[in-house]
């Protein structure tokens, strides 16, 4: 199944992370079946829409770690996630992130809107796949600014009108895990100047971005890693069980945020200069580009290579 978005509505694909598995009570929501030629995406998409200001607002939504949250962050076929949204027509990907915090200031049970990634998942062996193309069709895209800042401030004017403290930008160190980090790692990163921790945010953003689609990041504040030293002078770990009750807390805040972002969106969609990254972005000349790769990018490559 694909799905057409009209020029100028807006549709918002929503990547769910740990704590948020299902989406906002969407209206006529359906359960739909996208196949992807990159493989399995996480887990159900649900479609539906969520009341705008002026009319119907599609959301689409995805479970990063699948129902019942069965994929580690290695795991996650982030490009089959990435290309479904695609083929579903969103023009927008809103993720959601439990994140832990390298700052005081940035506390568990805030959000923050990250508008920076570090990616350390490169330097992992796992080998997440980080990019639609490759061998017989080469592009590169220009990422300096991953999130889309028009989207998230948005995103972040949503979440605070569902109640949360919202902290706007941030720099978001992606690690491979799935453990957390040694004390080291955490107060190199802090050195490095990271503002929170996750293990999703990479290669998603990359994905997004060669898909064209804006990207924003919501992080839900879950914990403090473990470089923070508590009040009693002992050094902390991070404690799984906090980061489950912040997750449950959080949650449905989040799920408010989506209907007050539904609410708060203009009712036309100005194009974005990611709509058409891939212009200057692909480098094979067409006649030297493979016809297999270029068929499993008939959804992402569709607008420029014309499928
Ligand atoms: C449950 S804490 C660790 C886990 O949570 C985050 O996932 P997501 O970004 O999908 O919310 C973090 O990146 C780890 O995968
Ligand atoms: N401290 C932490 N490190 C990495 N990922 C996280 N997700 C939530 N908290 C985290």
């Amino acid at each position: 199944m694909t799905m057409a978005t009209p020029p100028g509505a807006w549709h918002i694909g929503v990547i769910g992370g740990s704590g948020l598995y299902e989406t906002a009570p969407l209206d006529d929501a359906q359960q739909i079946d996208v196949q992807s030629s990159f493989g399995s995406p996480s887990g159900p998409i649900t479609t539906g829409t969520l009341t705008g200001t002026d009319g119907p607002v599609r959301f689409t939504f995805l479970a990063r770690h699948g129902a019942g949250h069965t994929l580690p962050p290695s795991a996650i076929n982030y490009r089959a996630n990435v290309d479904v949204l695609k083929r579903c027509g969103v023009t927008d990907v809103l993720a959601i992130s439990a994140i832990g915090s390298l700052q005081e200031e940035y506390a568990p049970g805030d959000f923050m809107a990250v508008d920076q990634i570090i990616d350390r998942t490169m330097d992992s062996t796992t080998g997440r796949e980080r990019s639609f193309f490759g061998a017989g069709c080469v592009a590169h895209v220009p990422l300096a600014d991953p999130v889309c800042p028009q989207l998230s401030v948005m995103a972040a004017n949503a979440a605070e009108a569902a109640g949360a403290t919202v902290h706007r930008g941030g720099t978001y160190v992606a690690i491979e895990g799935p453990q957390f980090s040694t004390r080291a790692e955490s107060h190199m990163y802090r050195a490095w100047g990271g503002d929170v921790i996750g293990m999703t945010a990479m290669p998603e953003a990359r994905l997004v971005r060669e898909a064209e689609l804006p990207y924003a990041l919501l992080g839900m504040i879950t914990d403090y890693d473990c470089w923070r030293v508590g009040e009693d002078g002992a050094a902390q770990d991070v404690d799984i069980a906090q980061i489950l009750e912040v997750m449950a807390r959080n949650g449905d805040i989040a799920r408010a945020a989506l209907a007050q972002l539904a609410q708060s969106l203009p009712p036309q969609r100005d194009p974005s200069p990611t709509d058409t990254i891939l212009d200057t972005a692909i480098i094979t000349a067409p006649e030297a580009r493979n016809p297999q790769v270029m068929a499993r990018l008939d959804a992402i490559a569709k607008r420029v290579t014309g499928g």
